[in-house]
């Protein structure tokens, strides 16, 4: 029938390529289609050639039946179209699986002479020179080998040259965006490919095809051809990725990246050697990653969805501020707490106090990695595994006042003491105050870094706007945040956030809330409850309308602020709302009338669901109400 190759592609290609692409449509950045078309370019160019070749040279034909006789350089449309959707569901395929890898921090410093690198890369080299060597044998032999012999030679060099650009990644990616995107769509063309040349869809000739099959039906010059057309696709989009986490983490190197690179700047960013990468910034990002990782799913999730220099900064600041954050609350008694405080004050100080002069009048750095005296202040103040989040800090993009207004808020928190569970908080306005300075300044942060990396065309007029917005988004998701942790802050560091007000509406006291919660089994700390005693109900009631009044009080912050998100730059859009999403599902979590789920004492968002608001975010702006 002369619509049977066609029909493999309506079967066969067409349907996971509209999966693929409705998957990944709310996720698709403006780099992604640069790499997905990037990618179907060179494998149509470097195709049609050998292809043309192999069916003008008889190795291999199709029935003049099966096709409906379009043909480019002899071969037919159907095929090229082939080219374009294998290389198409691969790369999204990769896309996908690749959004939550950071690839910057997979870049490895090579040490000058023998490092473990060199010979990683040449082992690598000379095993694909090898199979090249094969491949000119079984050309030259000619016979049944011919086929796979112009496979090998065709793809291979290909896959060497790639391979000796991008071996670190290839090596050190995690196996779900190398492995997995080529593993999963070959297989599946094994099966695709069964079938056809069971149905004589398309013929390899007898004479130049060795007969060897990998399983009943499936020719083994058809099995490596798809294996290796993948490799070629995922290597093509590991090369890319390393050469744009070259651009990303390295603004020493490259000042003026961001956007869209050319091609030239891909292979010169590959071809910087990797003995010149910052060591000190790769680990410091591993780091920051790591501990954003462990600290915070809603952020970790979230970060996945920013792209370049921004999601840098973005998870740089994060590490900031939890590592301020834990410092102060790790602290072993107040005094230490406030010793800390005083040491992140100077180290601020010293970061936006400008360079300083030597006696023989030289300019120095901040945070010149020798003699700066930021850098001395933080290696000779700070643990070690919070010296490379200080040192890269992006100071010079973040305006001063939010970060030492952030460390008040932390000041505030050390007023609350035993004979003092309501600390500061003596009203609904200083629990407004608390929440501005530990989370609307995070915010206002936030918002410098997006206006910073895309600059774009805002005017005075919606930065402000924005700034306003931002401030009370982050006050909101800070009353989430305490209505959490109600009874872990209570348990745990005898706080109480509630304004005394609010605690005396339900006949208590910030020091019989303490008492209450000490004393309700474990076993009602989620709002679903059962086997309560009567008077643990009761308490747990009490504890509810605590809870619920400070969630209506997020949301009444939310409401008013996250219309704001579509004024920001539109390449920062959808991942602020997952980033303010995810978190404020965790209010929607505490409202769920069937009880929330418990891990460490605190709500939580189950995968799945976390999963769906994202997407939710990423597909447009929330509903009125935000789906409370
Ligand atoms: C995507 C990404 C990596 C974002 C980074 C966001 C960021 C820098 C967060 C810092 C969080 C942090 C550790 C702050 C220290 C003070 C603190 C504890 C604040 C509370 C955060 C809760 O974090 P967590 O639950 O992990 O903390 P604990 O376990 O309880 O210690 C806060 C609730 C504040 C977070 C506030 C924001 C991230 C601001 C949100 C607002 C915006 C992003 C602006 C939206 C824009 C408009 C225009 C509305």
């Amino acid at each position: 029938m002369r619509f049977d190759y066609a029909l493999v592609h309506l079967t066969y290609t067409i349907p996971p390529a509209i999966l693929l692409s409705v998957l990944h449509a709310p996720l698709c950045t403006r780099r992604d289609l640069y790499k997905i078309v990037f990618l179907v370019t060179i494998a149509v160019l470097s195709t049609i050639p050998w292809d043309s070749y192999l069916i003008r040279t008889n190795i291999w034909s199709y029935p003049p039946d099966g096709v409906i006789g379009l043909k480019i350089f002899d071969i037919p449309v159907e095929e090229v179209f082939f080219f374009v959707i294998q290389t198409y569901n691969t790369s999204l395929l990769y896309l996908l699986l690749s959004k939550p890898v950071l690839h910057s921090v997979y870049l490895v410093k090579e040490e000058k002479g023998r490092s473990r690198w060199k010979y990683i890369k040449l082992l690598g080299q000379l095993g694909l020179a090898l199979v090249i060597k094969k491949g000119i044998e079984y050309v030259r032999a000619g016979g049944r080998h011919t086929y796979l012999g112009l496979i090998l030679v065709w793809a291979v060099p290909f896959l060497w040259m790639l391979w000796a650009l991008a071996y670190q990644f290839l090596v050190n990616l995690p196996w779900t965006s190398t492995l997995v995107p080529i593993a999963l769509p070959t297989l599946y063309l094994w099966i695709v490919d069964t079938l056809a040349l069971k149905r004589g869809t398309w013929v390899i000739e007898q004479g130049t095809k060795t007969g060897w099959t990998l399983w009943p039906g499936l020719e083994i010059e058809e099995a490596v051809f798809f294996l290796l057309t993948n490799c070629l696709i995922v290597f093509g989009l590991v090369a890319f990725d390393n050469a744009v986490a070259v651009l990303d983490a390295f603004p020493a190197h490259y000042p003026h990246f961001s956007g869209l690179p050319s091609p030239v700047t891909l292979v010169r960013a590959l071809l910087l050697p990797a003995q010149t990468y910052d060591d000190d910034r790769i680990l410091g990002l591993q780091q920051c990653v790591a501990r954003l990782r462990a600290k915070s799913r809603s952020f970790y999730l979230a970060s996945s969805v920013f792209q370049g220099r921004l999601r840098i900064d973005l998870i740089i600041l994060y590490s900031f501020c939890r590592v301020a954050d834990d410092l102060i609350d790790n602290a072993k008694d107040p005094a230490e707490a406030r010793q800390w405080v005083q040491t992140l004050k100077t180290y601020l100080d010293l970061c936006y106090g400008g360079p300083t002069k030597t006696a023989d009048g030289r300019e120095i750095a901040a945070r010149d990695p020798n003699q700066g005296p930021a850098t001395q202040h933080i290696m000779q103040h700070f643990p070690p595994d919070t010296q490379l989040t200080l040192l890269l800090l992006p100071t010079d993009r973040l305006a001063k006042e939010p970060l030492y207004e952030l460390l008040k808020g932390f000041e505030m928190d050390l007023q609350f003491t035993a004979s003092s569970p309501s600390g500061p908080i003596k009203s609904e306005a200083d629990l407004d105050t608390y929440g501005a300075r530990v989370a609307g300044t995070v915010a206002l942060l936030c918002i410098q870094l997006v206006m910073y990396h895309y600059p774009g065309n805002t005017s005075e007029a919606t930065a402000q706007r924005l700034m306003r917005a931002g401030h009370d988004m982050g006050i909101a998701l800070q009353y989430t945040n305490i209505a959490r942790d109600l009874q872990v802050d209570a348990l745990n560091t005898r706080r109480v956030y509630v304004p005394p007000a609010w605690l005396k509406k339900e006949k208590l006291t910030a020091e019989s809330f303490i008492t209450g919660i000490t004393k309700t089994s474990p076993s009602s700390s989620s709002a679903s409850a059962s086997g309560a005693s009567d008077q643990d109900a009761f308490f747990m009631k009490k504890l509810g309308a605590l809870r619920s009044r400070l969630l209506d009080r997020a949301f009444a912050f939310y409401d008013r602020s996250k219309s704001a998100i579509e004024e920001l730059p539109v390449e920062a859009r959808a991942p602020m709302r997952v980033a303010v999403e995810s978190y404020m599902q965790i209010a929607r979590e505490l409202r769920r009338p069937g009880g929330f789920v418990v891990k460490a004492g605190r709500a939580t968002v189950p995968v799945w669901r976390r999963l769906w608001v994202a997407w939710r975010a990423l597909c447009g702006p929330v509903g009125a109400g935000g789906g409370r």
